[in-house]
């Protein structure tokens, strides 16, 4: 009996021991992350003053096997542009998007430019806290509310009431985390700012609302916005349609429309009417 309780106990060692080994393989085979800062290649502390961002023939795998998820991409942004993305499931929105903050792991060729300076060349603690981003789910972490809405405690307490305020956080009911990320944002008004998705999980009210403050608080910051809801990017002044890791249509919304493409059949479908 106690033999067969021994070998029990030894079977159960084996398997917590090769779990481990599989945790460390995991480990092991992660890609180091890019450096933080590269000394040569530091941006000026303004930047980016303008907010405009260039792709050229843009190209990104996440593994050498699978075909590109962007794939030659060339376009540019000109400064205080809103640009709305959508596509298909899996057609690279997100992969577009988060290249701007060097946010995938993958081997690209050609070049990413904000304000004339190659993203890809820089250390990510220079690029991703001067771009500004509210993610489809808001991370927050353990600590008080202010060091939530601050963590690098770069703000005054005015500015964090103004933020507070501006955004309507008190009292909503739904979409707290998401109105949280966008005090974040209202906090530092970077030049170019990111929507992933941002209000999926929210009412419309509170989509309508978020969308309303992005337009008069980010009139002149560059707004690029992949959306669940079309609502979201008819005001857009540019929609670009991914399929396949590549634009497929881009234009304003009424040109797409005329032109009958797949942004046309999605206005029809959503009952936007021409
Ligand atoms: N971490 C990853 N590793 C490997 N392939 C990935 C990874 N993330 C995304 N992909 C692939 O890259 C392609 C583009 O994905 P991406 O998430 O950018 O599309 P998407 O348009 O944002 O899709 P969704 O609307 O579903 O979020 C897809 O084929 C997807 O399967």
């Amino acid at each position: 009996m106690d033999r067969t309780t021994d070998l029990v106990h030894c079977a159960s060692k084996v398997r917590d021991i090769s779990a481990n080994i599989d945790l460390y393989r995991q480990y092991i085979s992660l890609e180091p992350e890019a450096p933080y800062v590269v000394e040569d290649c530091r941006p000026a502390p303004s930047w980016p003053q303008n907010g405009r961002i260039e792709f050229r023939d843009f190209t990104l795998r996440y593994r050498e096997d699978l075909p590109p998820a962007l794939d030659g991409i060339n376009l540019t942004i000109t400064p205080g542009e809103k640009i709305g993305i959508v596509g298909r499931t899996g057609a690279g929105k997100s992969t577009l998007v988060k290249s701007l903050f060097r946010l995938v792991h993958g081997t690209t060729s050609g070049t990413l430019l904000v304000d004339g300076q190659d993203i890809g060349a820089m250390g990510i603690g220079d690029l991703r806290p001067r771009l500004g981003i509210i993610p489809q789910e808001s991370t927050m972490f353990r600590g008080s509310f202010k060091r939530n809405l601050d963590p690098l405690q770069e703000h005054s307490i005015e500015d964090m009431w103004a933020a507070l305020i501006k955004s309507g956080i008190a009292p909503k009911v739904s979409g707290q985390q998401q109105l949280f990320s966008l005090c974040r944002v209202l906090m530092r008004m970077r030049r170019v700012i990111v929507l992933d998705e941002a209000t999926a999980d929210v009412d419309l009210e509170t989509d309508r609302h978020m969308q309303q403050l992005i337009r008069s608080e980010f009139s002149d910051r560059t707004v690029l916005t992949i959306a669940h809801r079309l609502e979201t990017i008819m005001s857009s002044d540019r929609i670009i349609v991914m399929d396949n890791g590549r634009i497929a249509e881009i234009g304003s919304p009424q040109e797409l429309i005329d032109a009958g493409g797949h942004f046309a059949g999605l206005v029809k479908a959503n009952d936007f009417g021409a």
